[in-house]
């Protein structure tokens, strides 16, 4: 379109304004002329093409490779309609407007084009002199240009966007303004995220624990004190995680702490792997293993946990396999005075402060406590940070726990270490310099069942060549319009129950009183929650029921947890504070009273059964106004189905009359309770 007019020198007979009428009339006539002869020509191609469909509609495939031939063009994807009217063709008789139908466009085109010359010849004679040149040879240059098209789709386009020209042009024209344009809709193509090699193509991990169990001495690298140790504890394969995270944590110290393969620092290593796959035992192992010739007792493992209660947990675990290599394990999650933690951390000996611990099994708080308030508490030497239900941990990222850590690593050295030739820096990049003396590397360790896979969020972890094992193939996540995808544990049957909110009580009580499920854990969204179901139970009688949350002090919880695992509670009512990473062994149905509302924290919860290859049931609470938002976002995140479970009417109607009553006295006792509270 044109913005600008443009006056071109046309010689020197281009000067003379009746010259230029002369000229115009000469190009109009060229243009008629040529007008008439595609018109014949069109003419003679209706006839060709007639006399073809006719043999079209005798034979089938051999027309189809002619026509093929002809064009050359005649491609399913570009020219679905085609493709449509011969299909027709080949299965039904021919109609005779279907048959004309390209002649019919094709005289359209043709009657457009002459309807085009029209339009300039109307145009040519009403604007003025340098406005004809302009039209007549930007027409003529156009139907010269069409002779040349010979595809017939090309010429269409063209003629019609000569048309749009013309026409923008005669308004302008007559407005007197000339009209902007060329803003056409475009149908833009989504940006596909396109994720890090690192990320999009991970070593991956098998989904399917119990086919996929190898003897723990095929495992390259795991020493027989240590193999011993495990078949001690009932260890006598290993998981698909174990087998492949176990030997890549080993090989980067198989030089020794303080260089990894090549002399180069050693890789990060972050694991994606489902609930109960085992991830602990896969850091737990190799990290023993690594620290058992150690001379000097210095921090050189530091685990940290989002909960003191999966602290307590892992520390369980590392303790467990240090025993009888003189390696000390110490936790710092609270569960001590600030002061017992200091004096199990080091002690000052001649003034000078030697550590008690190798590994530190912390939570965020309570370490970054440690790193600020306690000088007793030296990170110098640390070689691992293993960051367990690491995408948990990133979002407390706010604590700043990374940045102190990373700082308390690089600290300079106490003066009477100075001269030590193992000096440590901030990793900077990698030069021959850098490199000599060695220096200690830390090498960070990432697991978690629900690992984000956004680079944003991996990035402020600060992972020095990271290298990712996962069970999910990246593939799947390349769908733009789906959000992050995980595994589920194989033996996992997952259900929705759809309820009512005043049937939910009744339901529950129905799964352990008549459906005999036992032991159940049971999710709600709050502990007050929690705490009015499980009020509730134990009013209604016939349950052993407990409720798990911040109510209660982390001695309660510790006590709680250990009863239900013995099988002395057969309801176990809570928070999201047991939905993570808690080991309880025999939980064989999961029930999410209350509808989780983040997909992590379903698959979290629904993890706590079907454990370590075994079958679980997860049964899920389902308002109407949730149900199409809820399945949608399990079916997105790679479920392999979730089933529905209709629990009849008539099933808990047995049950109304007693709980109607006991509705009643709850409300007493709960007025009760906050009277007592006010006291
Ligand atoms: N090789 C093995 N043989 C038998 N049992 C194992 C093995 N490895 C781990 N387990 C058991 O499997 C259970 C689950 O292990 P673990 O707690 O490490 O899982 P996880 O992957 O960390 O789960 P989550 O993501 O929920 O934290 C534990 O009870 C553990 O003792």
């Amino acid at each position: 379109m044109a913005l600008f007019l443009i006056n071109r020198y046309l010689g020197d007979e281009g000067d003379d304004g009746s010259s230029n009428e002369s000229r115009a009339k000469a190009l109009l006539a060229k243009l008629q002329r040529k007008a008439k002869v595609k018109e014949q020509q069109s003419l003679s191609c209706q006839e060709e093409y007639q006399s073809k469909t006719t043999v079209e509609s005798d034979g089938g495939t051999s027309v189809k490779k002619k026509r093929k031939n002809k064009g050359g063009n005649l491609d399913e994807t570009k020219h679905p309609k085609k493709r449509k009217e011969q299909v027709n063709q080949d299965v039904s008789p021919p109609d005779p407007e279907e048959l004309s139908e390209g002649d019919n466009a094709r005289k359209k085109k043709d009657t457009k084009k002459m309807q085009l010359t029209e339009e300039e010849k109307d145009g040519m004679k009403q604007t003025s002199v340098h406005n004809k040149n302009r039209n007549l040879q930007e027409a003529a240059a156009a139907a010269v240009k069409a002779e040349l098209l010979k595809n017939d789709d090309e010429m269409v386009e063209k003629i019609q966007t000569d048309q749009s020209i013309q026409d923008t042009e005669t308004s302008s024209s007559q407005t007197g303004f000339t009209i902007l344009g060329g803003f056409e809709k475009k149908i833009i193509q989504k940006v596909q995220r396109v994720l890090p090699k690192w990320l999009a193509e991970p070593d991956v991990i098998q989904r399917d624990i119990t086919s996929n169990l190898v003897p723990i001495s095929d495992v390259p690298g795991i020493c027989t004190k240590l193999q011993r140790k495990l078949e001690r504890n009932g260890i006598y394969h290993l998981f698909p995680v174990q087998v492949e995270v176990i030997p890549a944590i080993l090989e980067s110290v198989s030089h020794g702490l303080l260089i990894g393969r090549g002399g180069y620092k050693p890789r990060d290593i972050c694991v994606s792997a489902p609930t109960g796959s085992g991830k602990t035992l896969a850091f737990v192992i190799p990290v023993i293993q690594a620290l058992m010739e150690r001379v000097v007792c210095e921090v050189r493992v530091l685990a940290v946990l989002p909960t003191k209660e999966l602290a307590q947990q892992v520390c369980k675990v590392f303790s467990s396999y240090a025993e009888g290599n003189s390696l000390k394990v110490v936790m710092l999650a609270g569960q001590k005075s600030f002061a017992a933690e200091q004096a199990s951390l080091s002690e000052n000996r001649g003034g000078i402060s030697h550590s008690l611990a190798d590994i530190v099994v912390a939570t965020p708080g309570r370490l970054v406590d440690h790193i600020n308030k306690n000088d007793g508490f030296s990170l110098e030497h640390l070689r691992f940070l293993i960051i367990d239900e690491a995408d948990r941990m990133i979002d407390s990222m706010h604590q700043s726990w990374l940045s102190l850590v990373t700082k308390a690593v690089y600290r300079p050295r106490r003066v009477s270490e100075a001269v030590t030739i193992f000096k440590r820096t901030e990793p900077a990049p990698i030069t021959a310099a850098s490199l000599s003396p060695p220096q200690m590397p830390l090498q960070k360790l990432l697991f978690s069942a629900t690992l984000t896979q956004n680079p944003e969020k991996l990035q402020q972890l600060g992972l020095h060549q990271p290298r990712l094992f996962s069970s999910v193939h990246s593939q799947s996540t390349t769908n733009p319009r789906s959000q992050e995808r995980f595994n589920f544990p194989q033996g996992l049957t997952e259900y929705y129950v759809p309820c009512t909110l005043s049937k939910k009580p009744l339901l529950i009580l129905h799964f352990i009183l008549r459906l005999k499920f036992s032991p159940i854990l049971c999710f709600t969204n709050s502990r007050e929650a929690v705490h009015r179901l499980y009020l509730l139970v134990q009013l209604f009688g016939g349950v052993q029921a407990a409720e798990f949350s911040s109510r209660l002090s982390p001695n309660e919880r510790k006590r709680t947890l250990k009863e239900f695992e013995q099988g002395k509670i057969q309801l176990l009512i809570s928070t999201d504070a047991a939905a993570r990473g808690i080991d309880i062994n025999g939980v064989k149905c999961v029930v999410n009273y209350d509808a989780p509302q983040f997909i992590r924290t379903y698959i979290h919860r629904v993890g706590r059964t079907a454990r370590a290859g075994k079958s679980g049931l997860a049964f899920t609470f389902l308002l109407g106004i949730q149900e199409n938002q809820f399945l949608k976002m399990v079916k997105d995140a790679g479920s392999p189905g979730i089933h529905k479970q209709i629990v009849m009417p008539g099933n808990l109607k047995s049950m109304e009359p007693h709980y109607q009553q006991t509705l009643l006295e709850l409300g007493n006792t709960i007025k009760g309770e906050k009277a007592k509270k006010r006291v």
